[in-house]
């Protein structure tokens, strides 16, 4: 069995990843690590856990993370990039699920997260976690950056329309519906169930952060310039995203639209296209790996809209984290994955 350590085991994204590896066949956690609950039994504080890990959470500095073959940072940003590296330099693989290495050009990363990168060099030799795109680079990556959550839906909601000329590249929309769980446990009080209930509100309008990590990717894929207004907002739910992108069309499209999505991502084991007309849920992805999504051309006017879901802990971060790992400790890529969405 290979050694994993979690490092923000008491958040959100930390016991999902405790979740999905509780019963992996080729790994076991071996350390949590916790500032605040170190010497606590994790399934105390998750009872969901309880009859799945005896671990108990140890403090950072004092787990055996060097002995682990690979270590996730499911903290905030700006931790991995100061903590990692020791690791790394030692050769443990790495996953950090924050964004400190998801982008390249660092004056940007610097004027969206407000911080010096503390470990530049490791940015360069980072691999952006999306398998659909970089399966083989991550096979093979000793640090991965995993992409971030609304930026994974809608990445994978556009990407087989990317470098197409018939596609308005310059006037992409993106408006993302995400859950409180998004914003982490020890988030602000606008993610409490008495302020997010029976409301819906939008936030960060005037740019976040996601949107410089989108068009990097989309940028590189489609190669040329493209224009993304991005608008997030906050919807009364615990978990999942639904991101409907609106992209203008210049011409006729050159194939049908349906069956360029079900032939980009054919082979994909997490990307499920749906029948033309359908309408994709959060509810049908919560708990499991699954970007599902559909493509719509309204009235068949000028306008290709396309509408994918994820749950935001699971392929918008722990999930695809250990999709991620399987493939970069050699596993079946759907290792402790293979799970059906819950329902109701
Ligand atoms: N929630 C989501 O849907 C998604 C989250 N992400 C990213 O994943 C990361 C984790 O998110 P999430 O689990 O939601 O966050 P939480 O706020 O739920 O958890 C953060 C964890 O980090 C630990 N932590 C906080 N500060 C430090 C520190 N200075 N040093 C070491 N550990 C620290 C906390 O543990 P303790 O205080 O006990 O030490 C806690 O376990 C974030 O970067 C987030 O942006 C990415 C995609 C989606
Ligand atoms: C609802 C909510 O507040 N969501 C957070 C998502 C944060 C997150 O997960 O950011 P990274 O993926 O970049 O780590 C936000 O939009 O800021």
């Amino acid at each position: 069995m290979k050694k994993i350590g979690i490092v923000g085991g008491t958040g959100y994204t930390g016991v999902e990843l405790m979740r999905l590896l509780a019963h992996h066949p080729e790994v076991e956690v071996v350390a949590m690590t916790s500032r605040g609950e170190a010497g606590r039994r994790v399934d105390d504080l998750y009872p969901s856990l309880r009859g799945h890990t005896d671990l108990v959470f140890s403090e950072p500095g004092e787990a055996d993370l060097a002995g682990c073959d690979l270590v996730f940072f499911a903290t905030p940003n700006g931790i991995a990039m100061q903590e990692a590296p020791a690791l790394l330099e030692q050769g443990v693989r790495v996953i950090d699920l924050a964004a400190d290495y998801r982008l390249k050009d660092l004056d940007v990363w610097s004027r969206w997260y407000g911080m010096e990168h503390a470990s530049p060099d490791w940015v360069e030799q980072a691999v952006y976690g999306l398998p659909e795109l970089y399966r083989d680079e991550i096979r093979g990556a000793q640090l991965v950056a995993n992409p971030g959550c609304h930026v994974t839906a809608t990445t994978l909601a556009v990407l087989p329309l990317m470098g197409l000329d018939w596609v308005d590249h310059g006037r992409i929309v993106a408006d993302t519906k995400s859950g409180a769980s998004g914003a982490g446990r020890s988030a602000a009080v606008h993610t409490l169930m008495a302020e997010a209930g029976e409301s819906v509100r939008t936030y960060a309008a005037a740019g976040h952060r996601h949107q410089p990590e989108i068009r990097q990717t989309l940028t590189t894929i489609a190669e040329r310039e493209i224009g993304l207004t991005f608008v997030p907002h906050l919807v009364p739910m615990v978990r999942g995203i639904e991101s409907t992108v609106y992209l203008p069309l210049v011409g006729e499209p050159g194939e049908n639209v349906q069956r360029l999505y079900e032939r980009y991502y054919a082979e994909e084991p997490f990307v499920d296209v749906m029948p033309p007309n359908s309408h994709p849920e959060t509810r049908s992805v919560r708990g499991n790996n699954i970007c599902r999504m559909a493509v719509h051309r309204p009235l068949d006017g000028p306008m290709l809209v396309v509408s994918s879901v994820i749950d935001n802990l699971v392929k918008g971060a722990a999930g695809q984290a250990v999709q991620n790992m399987n493939l970069m400790l050699g596993c079946d890529e759907s290792a402790g994955l293979e799970l059906v969405a819950l329902s109701p």
